[in-house]
């Protein structure tokens, strides 16, 4: 008789694994969410006003209905997961204890929205990107450059195997993360692109801060977007940049391995909510 390890194939327990991260990821989200209504309730009591607001229920649960369409889901299902953490909401802020565990927090609605998170003031000690310049820099350029090379490559595997990479054949594009002071030169040969040595001429580059890069890998905001806002730039040889941007709006990112997706989609999120509790500090 198999184990039931043995019985269970491989494939079917790493999804599995996968499946088990993202309900934690669910389950923290919830207790965030959790620990900022507590701070509504008590914001509510203190003002006298009713629990419940219809209204804004109505209007969070339209939000949860379209952005689930646009993620490609039922409305629906975007519904009804939103019902459930509403009606948790309300449930906790019923609960008569609401207030123990100290002072209303009131200045938490007042100061930034989630000031009085512990996450966001953890957040708030980072430092921002262009003071990790000085410590990266003291990483040698060969290795951010092999690693950034074997990114590349893999995921540009099919387009290659397309010969959508012919147009980059001994041409030179650079990528410049401006907040992090790093820039690296691509070119290409007949089966992939290399990184050249440090200072090289490029004829064309893409430069933007970290953050837009990374929103990028992690598909959170659409190569377009980034462009049209300016938020990522080509500049140089306007046909090479323009074709390399074009190539970045087709890359098929669902090939990418799913855990590397959600690494680099966890990633972003917290670079994202790591600035925005910066900009708040500074603010
Ligand atoms: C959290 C609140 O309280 C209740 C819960 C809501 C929610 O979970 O989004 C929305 C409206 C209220 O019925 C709020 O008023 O914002």
């Amino acid at each position: 008789m198999p184990t039931e390890r043995e019985a269970i194939p491989l494939t079917l327990r790493l999804r599995r694994g996968v499946l088990d991260a993202i309900d934690d990821a669910l389950v923290d989200l919830l207790a965030l969410r959790q620990r900022i209504v507590r701070g509504i309730g008590a914001c509510k009591r203190a003002f006298g006003l009713a629990i419940r607001d219809e209204a804004r229920e109505g209007a969070v649960l339209e939000r949860a209905r379209s952005r689930a369409q646009r993620r490609g889901l039922a409305a629906e299902d975007g519904e009804r997961l939103l019902r459930a953490a509403v009606d948790s909401a309300v449930e906790l802020q019923r609960r008569p204890d609401l207030d123990q565990g100290g002072a209303p927090r009131l200045p938490a609605m007042v100061r930034l929205p989630d000031a009085g998170d512990p996450a966001m003031r953890l957040l708030r000690l980072l430092p921002p990107p262009e003071r990790l310049a000085v410590p990266l820099r003291a990483v040698p350029y060969a290795w951010h450059a092999r690693l950034l090379e074997a990114a590349v490559n893999h995921v540009l595997a099919a387009p290659q195997r397309a010969g959508k990479l012919a147009f980059m054949r001994g041409r030179r594009l650079a990528i410049e993360v401006t907040d992090l002071n790093l820039r690296w030169v691509l070119e290409g040969d007949d089966t992939r692109l290399h990184a050249c040595a440090p200072g090289t001429e490029a004829e064309a580059a893409v430069r933007g801060k970290a953050i837009e890069f990374l929103l990028l890998a992690s598909r959170m905001e659409d190569p377009d977007t980034l462009f049209f806002q300016r938020r990522l730039a080509v500049t140089g040889d306007t046909e090479l940049g323009l074709t390399a941007r074009n190539l970045l709006d087709q890359l098929p990112w669902e090939s990418l391995p799913l855990a590397l997706r959600i690494l680099l989609n966890r990633s972003a999120r917290f670079a994202a909510a790591a600035r925005d509790a910066y900009r708040g500090k500074a603010a």
